[in-house]
């Protein structure tokens, strides 16, 4: 399998899916003990086997609409239940090994087949890690690049490898790149590198930029997009340096129309990056991108990034976090406020830090000057009018037959409940048509209130046995089992990075 390079492109988050890179959950999220899980940016410690199965269910969907010949492949070895489980390990002998739904392990495996690349890729990793160069050599005498592929991923070096009776734990797992969405951006045929904001996530930055160097854009490296500090950053003291610092996670970046990219100002992107990427598309003529949305939301556990706090479902659907929605905010103060002054307190109401949209457009005619100032003063007043906005102005809907489905039917407690869950990271196999969590009930039924069908993923894998094609599926809200899964704190959103969608017509 090598990477055809023309064929990585996406302009819209609804364009049927084609192509996307995802990460199994592999044996290091296995290793991590009560007292680290929140280190490892987690919360919890995971059942491994059940999050496997729960995430093999998501594969398998994958699989039914991208790469369906994978399917008829697996159910090959419907009487041997250790080989039909083997076909979702990556690594494995009967691994399905897709070019449609491609597994970061086997690329990276693919990368340190070639000698040169795996030497530099096991120094930066060591480097990176502090290990000793006695681990160093270790790793070069790998000569299975399957087996040298998983443990830099995991950390783990197996007791066959160590010389040791043990297995040797060598680096620390790196449990959230199964969120393959935070890796890297697809921004049409370019690729946009993250900056991982944590150090729990700077080794998954690391293999991401030998994947795009020696998989994807071998042949085109000028497609990379990288976006790092200034050269005398580290001049500056810590404080300052704190100020200027570049981190980018690719769920706080949305390519929502051709023409228009959202970028969240969060917990993890920081403020000097949006600058930066600001500058940066818009100066790239090629890019065609003529606007930016800047979300900035809290920083804030349960909403990382912006990707937890809305989606897109269709042209005209979109669903979200109603605390979070300026009309919803407004109208709960104003109740809040009007109980206040009849009960005569003098206390004014506590409020929260309110998200801010800031838009930046690029004017054809203007050339391209390093500090213009592209804002504009019209900004939307919230999230819920940017939504509305780019259904209306990007996609030429009707502004009322514009949907907003709220997380949790906007019911306390179960809209904190479920957004906490991921109810609002939903991705869209084809427009209309999007993966979720089973557990977020009541967002549930606000999508059947919204007119979608609802099904979970074994309802849907039934249908397709029966002969019901998953593309003739409209507007359905697919379920992932999700008891495990949801405790890593990211949905379906955050564990795709599409590769390449159609264009929507
Ligand atoms: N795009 C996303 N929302 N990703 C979710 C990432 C969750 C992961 N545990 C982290 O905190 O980094």
């Amino acid at each position: 399998m090598s990477a055809d390079q023309s064929s990585y492109f996406i302009d819209s988050e609804l364009g049927t899916l084609r192509k996307l890179l995802i990460h199994s959950p592999d044996g290091g999220i296995g290793k991590i003990i009560p007292s680290t899980f929140q280190d490892n940016l987690y919360d919890d410690i995971v059942h491994l086997k059940s999050m496997q199965k729960e995430y093999n269910h998501y594969v398998k969907l994958l699989l039914y609409f991208l790469d369906p010949e994978k399917i008829t492949y697996i159910n090959s070895f419907s009487s041997d239940d250790e080989k039909q489980a083997n076909c979702f390990i990556p690594g494995k002998k009967e691994y399905f090994n897709s070019d449609k739904v491609l597994e970061a392990q086997n690329l990276l495996e693919e990368i340190v087949g070639d000698e040169r690349v795996k030497l530099r890729l096991i120094a930066a990793v060591c480097s990176y890690e502090e290990s000793s160069f006695a681990i160093q050599q270790k790793l070069e005498a790998i000569q299975d690049a399957g087996l040298l592929a998983k443990i830099l991923i995991t950390g783990i070096l197996p007791a066959t490898e160590s010389g040791n009776e043990e297995d040797q734990y060598i680096f620390p797992p790196i449990p959230n790149f199964i969120f393959t969405r935070d890796i890297g951006i697809m921004i049409k045929d370019h690729l946009l590198l993250s900056r991982m904001a944590t150090s729990a996530r700077k080794r998954e930055s690391l293999i991401t930029k030998f994947l795009a160097l020696y998989y994807f854009f071998h042949e085109q490296p000028g497609k990379i997009i990288e976006i790092i500090e200034e050269s005398d950053f580290f001049l500056y003291e810590e404080q300052e340096r704190r100020q200027r610092i570049i981190t980018i996670e690719g769920g706080d970046i949305m390519m929502v129309h051709q023409r228009h990219i959202i970028v969240g100002c969060s917990e993890r992107t920081s403020s000097n990056a949006v600058n930066e990427i600001i500058h940066t598309l818009f100066s790239r003529e090629e890019l065609g991108i003529e606007k930016i949305s800047v979300v900035k939301i809290p920083k804030k556990r349960a909403q990382m990034h912006i990707d937890t706090i809305f989606t897109q479902v269709r042209r005209n659907v979109w669903v979200m976090y109603g605390r979070y929605s300026e009309r919803i905010m407004e109208a709960e103060n104003n109740i809040k406020q009007s109980y206040l002054n009849v009960l005569a307190h003098k206390t004014d109401l506590h409020k929260e830090p309110e998200p801010e949209i800031l838009q930046f457009y690029k004017k054809a005619s203007d050339p391209y000057q390093r500090n213009k100032d592209y804002s504009v003063p019209t900004n939307p007043t919230g999230i819920e009018s940017l939504l509305i906005q780019i259904s209306v102005e990007d996609f030429g809907v009707a502004p009322q037959d514009v949907r907003i489905i709220y997380s949790g039917g906007n019911d306390f407690p179960h809209d904190d409940r479920e957004q906490w869950t991921d109810s609002c990271n939903v991705v869209a196999l084809k427009e209309g048509v999007v993966i979720g969590y089973d557990r977020n009930d009541k967002t549930s039924e606000a999508f059947r209130k919204a007119g979608f069908d609802v099904i979970t993923t074994r309802e849907a894998f039934d249908r397709f046995e029966k002969g019901i094609s998953p593309h003739s599926l409209e507007n359905t809200l697919i379920l992932l089992p999700s008891a495990e899964l949801s405790r890593a704190r990211g949905g379906s959103h955050c564990m795709s990075m599409p590769l390449l969608r159609d264009k929507l017509s």
